[in-house]
């Protein structure tokens, strides 16, 4: 950083002056230290920050909000749309002349399905993006804080102070915490004691599971993806970004936190909905899943995930629907012609990308209404799983299998699938997961992946107790015949349905 301190908090003050009066929403943007960014998150009130880290990307956190874009219903899309646009219109965006940052962007995320999100979603609702008023941003070696303010409030008298002290602060912490590693700042915690897990009942998952696949056998449905959610007692609260920043142990995931007042949604999720960069599209399939115990030769299992009828069936759904579904957006989209094993640590996924040239018109928004929800998180047909997700699982999703992601200025985005995740507050959390049914599913088998998929959040959590039991339980004898149903013994799910 070469500009001193005092300078930049120059150019800020310059540019607020400048924009004294005006009734419209300007970022500044400046260069600062390259910190930590739990660094930057800690100096924040909890409610409204953020966090977003995709692999090889920028990233991103943010605080506080200067327009907040809340949506809501069946036409949350167009809303979304609408508020997006008038808010590029109307913004002013001021550079540091040392500094070349990301264009300024609005952060947020859906729920699954309109107004299932009751409790304990209701701090979320359907839909709500915002455009921070202070935004961190890192990039390789480079860092960067911007500073939304709106004219007429902020750029004058004790507001104006108020924020150039903030600043002030914001650079000052940051340079202090300059070149710390994220992880050195979280030595091992100590592990919970007496955590109580409630986990939805094998018998109520069973009879869920055995409807989708009576209606798939009457030829409603294709596939359906059933979900359950696992209440988690925490003996003393838990620093939310803490459990963020022990997710990083998850390789090629997206990394995000979305924190309104008493709770945080936060995960490290393998799926991206899309990339859009000018009209470059990049999108994928992720689904059909497997296990590789902690130590195990992963090719064996590979192979069997590659050779599973079930999953390839699971899987090519959502290829299918994916190219389907973009066919009208694009000019050209390839996508492999065989999936590929994806590995994030005992997690194997078929994997199948897609790359796309869009028609020139198609926005960020037309491509998550579109692309939203995938056969990977609801089912095939697509609107009709969704509803009966909505009306069927036992607790509400909220934003658990929504997009969580961003949408910039000029018109660039990035949306992942928000799963691997889950609700975090004082005292409590909720972990989400899901598994694809489709006729060859089997309900225990489906039990045990989805407790198989806890792991990542609930080793976050620091519940090493039954988070170990669990991960002892994957170590599995060398891949046989019966992949599955060693996975269920070793879970501890009975059974052989
Ligand atoms: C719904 C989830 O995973 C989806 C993504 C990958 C593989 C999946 C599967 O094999 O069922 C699911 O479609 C979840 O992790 O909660």
């Amino acid at each position: 950083m070469g500009a001193s301190l005092a300078e930049i908090v120059r150019f800020v003050e310059d540019t607020m002056d400048r924009l004294h009066g005006q009734s419209r929403a300007a970022v500044i943007t400046v260069p600062a230290p390259f910190a930590p960014p739990m660094a930057f998150l800690r100096l924040h009130p909890r409610n409204m920050s953020f966090f977003w880290d995709s692999p090889g990307g920028t990233s991103f956190s943010g605080a506080g909000a200067v327009r907040t874009l809340r949506v809501s219903g069946e036409g949350r899309y167009e809303q979304l749309r609408e508020q997006v646009t008038a808010l590029w219109n109307e913004l002013g965006v001021y550079v540091h002349p040392e500094s070349t940052p990301p264009p300024p962007r609005v952060f947020g995320g859906l729920s699954f399905h309109p107004g299932n999100v009751s409790a304990p979603w209701e701090q979320f609702g359907d839909g709500c993006f915002t455009l921070p008023r202070w935004c961190y941003a890192r990039r390789s070696s480079r860092a960067f804080l911007g500073l939304a303010v709106q004219g007429d409030v902020d750029c004058a008298g004790p507001r104006k102070r108020e924020l150039l002290n903030e600043l002030h602060r914001n650079l000052t912490v940051l340079a202090n915490a300059e070149e710390q590693s994220a992880l050195l700042q979280y030595p091992a915690r100590e592990e919970l004691r007496a955590v109580s897990m409630q986990q939805l009942e094998l018998s109520r998952w069973v009879e869920h599971v055995e409807k989708i696949r009576t209606a798939i056998a009457a030829g409603e449905f294709q596939k359906v993806v059933a979900a359950r959610r696992c209440d988690v007692a925490l003996p003393q609260s838990v620093d939310e970004l803490e459990v963020l920043s022990r997710l990083v142990v998850q390789p090629m995931c997206t990394r995000f936190l979305f924190s309104r007042e008493t709770l945080s949604f936060l995960g490290a999720s393998p799926e991206v909905l899309f990339d859009k960069r000018g009209n470059v599209l990049r999108t994928e399939a992720l689904a059909g899943t497997a296990c590789c115990p902690a130590g195990a030769e992963p090719d064996a299992y590979a192979k069997e995930l590659l050779e599973s009828e079930k999953d390839r069936s699971e899987h090519a759904i959502v290829v299918d629907e994916i190219a389907r579904t973009l066919a009208p957006f694009c000019e050209e989209l390839r996508a492999s012609k065989q999936p590929k094993v994806h590995r994030i640590r005992e997690i194997m996924h078929l994997h199948t990308p897609f790359k796309g040239k869009l028609k020139r018109e198609v926005d960020a928004v037309s491509l998550l209404e579109a692309l939203h929800p995938t056969p990977a998180v609801g089912g095939l047909p697509t609107v009709k799983a969704a509803d009966w997700i909505a009306s069927h699982e036992q607790d509400a999703r909220g934003w658990y299998t929504g997009p969580v992601g961003w949408i910039d200025a000029i018109g660039d985005a990035r949306f992942v699938v928000a799963i691997r995740s889950g609700l975090v507050g004082e005292g409590q959390a909720y972990v989400f997961t899901g598994a694809g049914i489709v006729s060859a599913s089997h309900a225990h088998a489906e039990y045990a992946e989805t407790s198989l998929k806890q792991l990542p959040l609930l080793r976050a959590l620091g519940i090493s107790e039954q988070a170990k039991a669990e991960e002892d339980a994957l170590d599995l004898p060398a891949p046989g015949s019966h992949r599955s149903r060693a996975l269920m013994e070793m879970l501890g799910v009975a059974g052989n349905a």
